[in-house]
């Protein structure tokens, strides 16, 4: 029945057990007495449902910090990579720790066309909550410079600078674009001036902290719609004439392309290969159903993220506040009205 076991730092140990043929309902009894004879953590999954029915038990006496924070979510992946919960970092010791680095934060929003309405929003709640006493740059591509908002106060080390880029025809086009223009704009000047990037979507606001615990050398966040479906429901790519094809029994999140970054190389890789599929796609006459998000969860299923961040990091206006698992909303995209923003429908 055990597969595998860890030493993990966090935990005391850890172990994986598949469950693709019991049944959860004798699971309870199975490891309370487990877990009470050998005094550790247990992580189960099942191949099908594995970040969804999961299990998370610890001894009364074994309270370590991470296990006794949260056990109604899964906080690490199958390759170990933290998924980042409230309730999984003390802001304060990871503020300790990265407030004396000097780091800068480069950070690429669009604001094509009738979207520089959220821009006003978007920063100035970012002001409040983004990062906050970090270094951080701004990087907001428009085709339309006077609409940026040029009063909106920006703390101590923060910059914005604005890249003009043109304007595509297409709503669809102008999202999938960014791939191409962040992968120039971090190889021509952005990789000078910042240690990590983060790559956001501009119809969004921050309600709460999102600090230095997101960052990592690539970082990907959980879409609040998906995070309780199994993965052959996953709205990638299915159709194999695309790049971005995933088969159905293949997959691990369905990650939300309205934020992602890490380390500059990193995402300038990432990027650059996912402008490669597209340009591919597009010279075939395919864009794929999510057009460059199908493209992000293509790259991150073969490139593991070694963060990732939960649906805090990237909720919904529309999905409302009833979710039991999400404590306190962080980044949420508003609720727009396409017809009115968008150039085409
Ligand atoms: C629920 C839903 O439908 N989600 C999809 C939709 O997200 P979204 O509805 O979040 O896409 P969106 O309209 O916000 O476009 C993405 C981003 O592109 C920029 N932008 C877009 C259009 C424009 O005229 N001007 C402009 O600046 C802007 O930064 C915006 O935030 O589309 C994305 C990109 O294809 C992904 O496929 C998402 O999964
Ligand atoms: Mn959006």
């Amino acid at each position: 029945m055990v597969n595998a076991f860890y030493e993990v730092h966090t935990y005391k140990c850890l172990i994986v057990l598949p469950l693709t043929a019991v049944y959860l309902d004798y699971l309870d009894d199975y490891l309370a007495d487990y877990v009470l004879k050998i005094k550790m953590c247990v992580i189960i999954y099942d191949d099908y449902y594995y970040y969804y029915y999961y299990y998370y038990y610890y001894s009364g006496g074994l309270k370590c910090r991470s296990c006794g924070w949260r056990t109604d979510v899964l906080t690490v992946t199958p390759w170990l990579a933290p998924i980042v919960w409230e309730g999984t970092f003390d802001p304060q010791v990871i503020d300790e720790a990265f407030m004396s680095q000097n780091l800068t934060i480069a950070t690429t929003v669009f604001a094509v066309g009738r979207y520089t309405r959220f821009l006003r929003d978007f920063l100035e709640s970012a002001e409040k909550h983004f990062m906050v006493g970090l270094e951080v740059h701004y990087y907001v591509f428009t085709d339309l410079p006077d609409d940026v908002p040029n009063n909106v106060t920006l703390g101590v080390g923060r910059l914005l600078s604005i890249v003009r880029v043109p304007k595509f025809d297409r709503w669809q086009e102008i999202s999938l674009r960014r791939m191409e223009l962040i992968q120039t704009a971090i190889k021509d000047h952005i990789h000078r001036g910042a240690n990590y990037i983060f790559c956001l979507d501009v119809d969004m606001r921050f309600h709460g902290r999102v600090g230095p615990e997101a960052l990592g050398r690539l970082v990907a966040a959980i879409h609040p719609w998906f995070y309780m479906y199994p993965r052959s429901q996953f709205p990638y790519e299915r159709r194999t004439v695309s790049t971005a094809y995933i088969p159905l029994d293949q997959g691990d999140f369905y990650y939300q392309a309205n934020i992602f970054g890490g380390a500059l190389e990193d995402v300038h890789r990432l990027t650059k290969t996912c402008r490669e599929h597209l340009e591919v796609d597009k010279s075939v006459g395919v864009e794929a159903v999510w057009q460059e998000e199908s493209h992000l969860n293509w790259y991150l299923l073969r490139n593991k993220p070694t963060k990732l961040l939960s649906p805090e990091y990237v909720w919904d206006d529309a999905k409302g506040r009833d979710d039991k698992e999400i404590k306190l909303v962080r980044f949420s995209s508003v609720i727009k009205n396409k017809a009115e923003v968008r150039e085409n429908l």
